[in-house]
């Protein structure tokens, strides 16, 4: 099967293809990258860019996405400097879970604050190598705001479809003054979806989602630069990866670049961290398939939660993430709106702000350590995925109130002695 954790590389097709094609998830069936615009096999299953050579470790140079060209189908993007975002240590936290060592891979860290970047660096690169014209997305406000800056940067007209009163302010407001033309649509995150979807089909727009294979190539950087630098900073590769679950997309991009790692020689099969999602409860399909052995993902057409960037009900990567789940030996858990929002309390505490749907991989993994599913001995990265500003109202609603005091410095005297 093509999704195997196998160390065997992918045989190229017969017709030239300049060292990268498309080949189905499902059919196995090849394409030429750039010779049209395509999304999806003619079969309906998933695509996936495959190359001919595939870098190692020693491979890499430079910083951020760029720095793996090599592993990637175009040799430069349409760039504002995205990845190389921080791990940080927490040790206050990494003793409260109680695991060997814990390290936040801050993805809000990114130019328009979210992971988005590094997929649409590639993607709008690709688009203006394809030469379409509209760039389209559906949204639950990060990729809008990392399409509309990538693509105004390509000097590209981009539209965002959002589920209306939906999406945190700070999204909109990126989306907004980077140019996009946002329609905000009567429905949810896939309803929005399955109108892209169709708009690209007719050939109106050029779809930027994470159904696009090409996005999830600039993605799979977050898993390079995990295994490089917990490698040199701290001994071995982490033996999990807690991440928020969506759309599925990192999932399946984390889990190609394992892939590729083991087929290069570069890693062995042991060295392959655990793939651990994260959903809210009120909108946990892949959880559900997970926990159900199911080999497909049933569609939620109700859901909410607070950490609105993950109000998803039908993660189009599943036929991809759900693979990288089991293969790896990891696990899905769905956490509660309040469990989030401690988490998020917990990271700010010690100086990591994120939005509430960056704080699922914490709860998440409190959540399993406590049902002992994750060891004391482990060495996990947790994935926070967009910034704490992008969702100012959710940050403010977990926060303490601002306090009134006048404006003299014995009426603040006397209000904080007031506290004693
Ligand atoms: C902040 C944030 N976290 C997590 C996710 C989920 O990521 P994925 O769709 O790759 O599962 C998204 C969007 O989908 C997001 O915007
Ligand atoms: N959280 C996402 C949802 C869309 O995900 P995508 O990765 O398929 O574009 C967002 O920010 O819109």
């Amino acid at each position: 099967m093509a999704l195997d954790l196998s160390a065997e590389r992918p045989a190229p097709p017969d017709e030239a293809t300049d060292g990268a094609w498309l080949e189905c998830i499902a059919c196995g069936d090849s394409y030429p990258p750039f010779a049209d615009v395509r999304y999806t096999c003619d079969c309906g299953g998933l695509l996936e860019v495959r190359y001919a050579s595939l870098p190692t470790f020693a491979d890499f140079s430079g910083t951020g996405v760029w720095r793996y060209e090599s592993a990637l189908p175009l040799s430069s993007g349409v760039t504002t400097q995205e990845g190389a975002t921080p791990l940080y240590e927490v040790p206050r936290l990494e003793d409260e879970v109680g695991v060997e060592t814990l390290r936040i891979k801050h993805e809000g860290m990114n130019p328009t604050g979210s992971f988005k970047d590094r997929g649409m660096t590639v993607g709008v690169a690709v688009a203006r190598e394809l030469g379409v014209g509209r760039l389209a997305c559906a949204s639950t406000g990060n990729t809008s705001a990392a399409l509309a800056a990538y693509g105004s940067r390509a000097g590209m007209e981009t539209l965002v479809l959002l589920p209306a009163g939906k999406v945190a302010a700070g999204k909109v407001a990126q989306a907004a003054l980077h140019g996009a033309r946002i329609l905000e649509v009567d429905g949810n995150f896939d309803a929005c979806l399955d109108v892209v979807k169709e708009l690209a089909e007719r050939g109106e727009a050029y779809l930027l989602n994470s159904l696009n294979p090409f996005r999830l190539e600039g993605q799979k950087t977050i898993g390079l630069e995990i295994m490089e630098a917990f490698e040199a900073d701290y001994g071995p590769f982490p033996d999990r990866i807690v991440l928020p679950v969506g759309n599925a997309g990192n999932t399946a991009a984390l889990y190609k670049a394992f892939r590729e790692l083991l087929q290069a020689g570069a890693i062995d099969r042991e060295d392959v961290p655990k793939l651990t999602g994260v959903q809210a409860e009120g909108a946990a399909p892949m959880v559900e398939a997970i926990e159900a052995g199911a080999d497909e993902v049933q569609r939620w057409e109700t859901v909410e939660t607070r950490a609105t960037a993950i109000r998803i009900g039908n993660p189009v990567n599943a036929p991809k993430a759900l693979p990288g789940i089991r293969e790896t030996g990891g696990t899905a858990v769905a956490v509660s709106d309040e469990q989030i929002t401690d988490a998020q309390r917990d990271l700010a505490r010690e100086g990591v702000g994120v939005e509430p749907a960056s704080a699922a991989s914490l709860a998440g993994l409190r959540k399993l350590r406590g049902q002992g599913v994750v060891g004391d001995d482990e060495r996990v990265a947790c994935l926070t995925t967009g910034h704490l500003l992008k969702d100012p109202d959710a940050a403010a609603a977990a926060g303490a109130d601002p306090e009134p005091v006048p404006a003299d410095t014995d009426g603040v005297l006397s209000h904080l002695v007031g506290d004693r």
